[in-house]
């Protein structure tokens, strides 16, 4: 058989609704509380009729997972992303036969209170807050329950205690080694839990606190090392935590030359260059976990 004549198959295939942006308030008396997801749905299993002979008999429509999120919203609440897309997705492999994985990825957009002075008790007014999102991934086949949570760009800098020396230096090499430098990254972030079920809220906050607590603290000779430092922070102190990935992107500072206006430059003046920049990603896992997190978080 030549090679155009072997027939095509389907391979991986997925679908559902994509970021289905909902807020959820909860109103206790004045007191008002707020949650703003962005969830998307990918739904997977006997989809082979409907790509093949056009047969929608097993497809439960994009609208619908998108309609499910909104009454989900409403009839159980947002305790946490994490909770909400546990919720999700055992509620697709569940009360569908033909759907036999569902993975939720959930965006999250913070907001705090705004406490003006001539407000008196009426809490209803809210700024939105944090830079970075959080992110979290629920996947259940039927049986495994895995929760991937994160945060994405958590911008940080060290304005000192970073050297960048030593480094391989061939006929290309035109990088100064340096002892004292500015390191900045967007920090971007996934972490795998090994269990299904925690005080969701509180392992964010502790392992984002750790990642930042491990950025300052961390004398720096790359940032390959701070990433290291960041994640092995994690594994070392969040138990629930069996892999973390890290993807920072090396938000280069370069001293401006002021020679040319008879200025001196003592580690004061920087550009900040947006592109290229250096990428510097690993994983972090603790001893004898699988690695799951996929390499390319770009998407995540
Ligand atoms: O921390 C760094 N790691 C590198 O691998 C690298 N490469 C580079 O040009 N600058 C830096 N900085």
């Amino acid at each position: 058989m030549s090679e155009s004549a072997r027939p095509a198959v389907l391979g991986q295939n997925q679908y559902g609704k994509a970021e289905t942006r909902v807020v959820r308030i909860t109103r206790d008396g004045a007191v008002h509380h707020l949650k703003d997801l962005s969830v998307s749905v990918a739904l997977s299993g006997r989809m082979e009729e409907v790509h093949l002979r056009g047969s929608n008999t097993h497809v439960l429509t994009t609208d619908t997972t998108k309609n499910t999120v909104f009454a989900f919203a409403k009839q159980h609440g947002i305790a946490s992303a994490e909770e909400f897309g546990i919720l999700l997705a055992r509620h697709f492999v569940s009360s569908q036969s033909a759907i036999s994985t569902a993975r939720i990825r959930i965006e999250e957009y913070a907001w705090e209170r705004v406490d003006a002075p001539g407000c008196g008790t009426a809490r209803h007014s809210f700024v939105r807050s944090g830079q970075e999102t959080r992110t979290a991934q629920i996947t259940f086949d039927g049986e495994r329950l895995e929760i991937v949570a994160g945060l994405k760009g958590l911008v940080v800098l060290n304005s000192t205690g970073s050297e960048f020396h030593g480094y391989i230096k061939d006929r290309y090499t035109t990088l100064k080694e340096t002892t004292d430098r500015v390191l900045a990254t967007e920090v971007n972030a996934r972490w795998r839990y090994g269990r299904t079920d925690a005080d969701w809220d509180a392992c964010y906050r502790g392992t984002r606190e750790l990642l930042l607590h491990a950025f300052a603290e961390t004398y720096s000779y790359s940032l390959q090392q701070t990433l290291y430092a960041m994640g092995s922070r994690v594994i070392g102190q969040r138990p629930e935590v069996e892999e973390i990935r890290l993807s920072l992107p090396n938000k280069h500072h370069f001293l401006v030359d002021l020679a040319p206006f008879g200025l001196k430059n003592d580690n004061e003046v920087y550009y900040v260059a947006d592109r290229p920049y250096g990428l510097i990603e690993a994983t972090v896992l603790r001893e004898g976990a699988e690695p799951g997190i996929p390499v390319d978080l770009t998407n995540l």
